[in-house]
């Protein structure tokens, strides 16, 4: 039997999303709450919620990667109960918290739905635990006085992660092919989620910057693809989901920019990767699998779209691998901390003034699992 100790518990902390129609303002108060996101972009996103009933699929498939955690759990005989919590919506980080104390839970381990880091992927889950343990009055200088809190690292050059992105993308040439499409010749277009430059510029404390890191994982995975498939394959990075006002920059090509270029080039088939995101949440079924595609026919190309890791089977073993070298690590033991790519695995503790919102510029708010509360 396999064991989670110094763990009592692990936490499946995402980001939350809608389940109808009256819940959208709210959450979008809730995600967007000081950070400068212009009303009509507010209004905009409000809609492609509209657009699929006011209800995000995020939240079942957290529950169903929570169940697949369960169940991976308890095939390897190891007894954690799994809690589920959201930054921005119910069950929420409070509610999370109320849970794990209910079960006698004292020291837990945190796995975030997001595999890059950088703040959106890191450091505001950090914050976000460590400004609700205040609320509770459960935060002193030293940290938590409630229930403990580590995190499992960025995991996006976790062996797991990279295999059931692999596996995702030689079925999406399938599909291509079976569509009519010439998957010989087809491109594979990696997506992730844009992020201001400024926080891309932050992020390089981690080790490699977000675009860094799924640069390096996307030439990993190309490699494998075409081995699978015999071929060399061409590949590269694009990003969506850009926010904030014009004025601002984020990174770029954003995805229909980049299609309606390369199809000006004579591009006619093509694999869209979201590798940036673990489930298909409304960031994948509205920024791309409607307004990519509909791009991509306009274009006349032949796209597809690969599946995320989602509860894919090398993923969910990763992440239990992942837990469990987080609790070797804890209780002091060498461990051999597994990835692939050029860069090495990332920090279980994050460095001081890891992945801060912009550069050098504290946020004045505690976060746990790094150093200092501080900084
Ligand atoms: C890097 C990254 C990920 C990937 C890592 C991860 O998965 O965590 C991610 C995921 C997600 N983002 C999501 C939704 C939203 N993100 C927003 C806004 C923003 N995201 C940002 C970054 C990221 N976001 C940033 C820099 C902003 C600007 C505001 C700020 O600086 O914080 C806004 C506001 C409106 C808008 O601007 O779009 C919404 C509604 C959902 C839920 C989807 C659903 O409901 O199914 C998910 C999983
Ligand atoms: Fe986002």
């Amino acid at each position: 039997m396999a064991n989670a100790l110094p763990y009592d518990a692990l936490l499946l902390y995402s980001f939350g999303g809608p389940n109808e129609p009256a819940d959208v303002v709210p959450f979008l108060r809730n995600v967007t709450a000081g950070k400068g996101i212009p009303d009509s972009r507010l209004e905009e996103v409000g809609e492609h919620y509209y657009g699929f009933g006011g209800k995000s699929p995020i939240n079942e498939q957290n529950l169903a990667l929570k169940a697949a955690l369960e169940a991976e759990l308890a095939s390897r005989g190891i007894d954690l109960p799994v809690v589920w919590g959201n930054r921005n919506w119910a069950p929420y980080t409070d509610d999370a918290i109320t849970e794990l104390e209910s079960i006698g839970a004292r020291r837990a381990v945190a796995l975030v739905t997001s595999a890059y880091s950088s703040y959106s992927g890191c450091r505001q889950y950090r914050e976000d635990l460590a400004v609700v343990l205040d609320k509770r009055g459960q935060l002193d200088e030293t940290g938590s006085t409630g229930v403990q809190f580590d995190k499992i690292r960025s995991y996006f050059n976790h062996p797991g992660f990279v295999q059931a992105n692999v596996d995702a993308i030689v079925e999406a040439f399938g599909d291509l092919a079976a569509k009519g499409g010439d998957a010989s010749a087809a491109r594979l277009m990696f997506v992730t989620h844009s992020i201001p430059d400024t926080m891309e510029a932050a992020s390089r404390i981690s080790g490699a910057t977000y675009s860094a890191q799924h640069l390096d994982v996307g030439a990993e995975i190309a490699v494998r693809v075409g081995r699978e498939l015999g071929r060399e394959v061409d590949w590269e990075l694009s990003y969506c989901s850009r926010s904030g006002p014009p004025s601002q920059p984020w990174l770029e090509p954003d995805v229909n920019d980049l299609l309606t270029e390369r199809a000006g080039e004579g591009l006619r088939d093509v694999v869209l990767s979201p590798i940036g995101f673990v489930s298909d949440h409304m960031e994948v079924a509205y920024d791309l699998d409607t307004e990519a595609m509909e791009t991509a026919t306009e274009l006349g190309m032949n796209a597809v779209r690969a599946g995320t890791v989602g509860t894919r089977a090398p993923f969910v073993e990763g992440l239990v691998d992942l837990l469990l070298e987080r609790a070797a690590i804890a209780r002091g033991e060498d461990v051999d901390e597994r990835a692939v790519g050029s860069l090495p695995a990332f920090r279980s503790v994050c460095a001081p003034g890891c992945c801060l919102r912009r550069d050098a510029e504290p946020t004045g708010v505690p976060a746990l699992c790094s150093g200092d509360l501080y900084s």
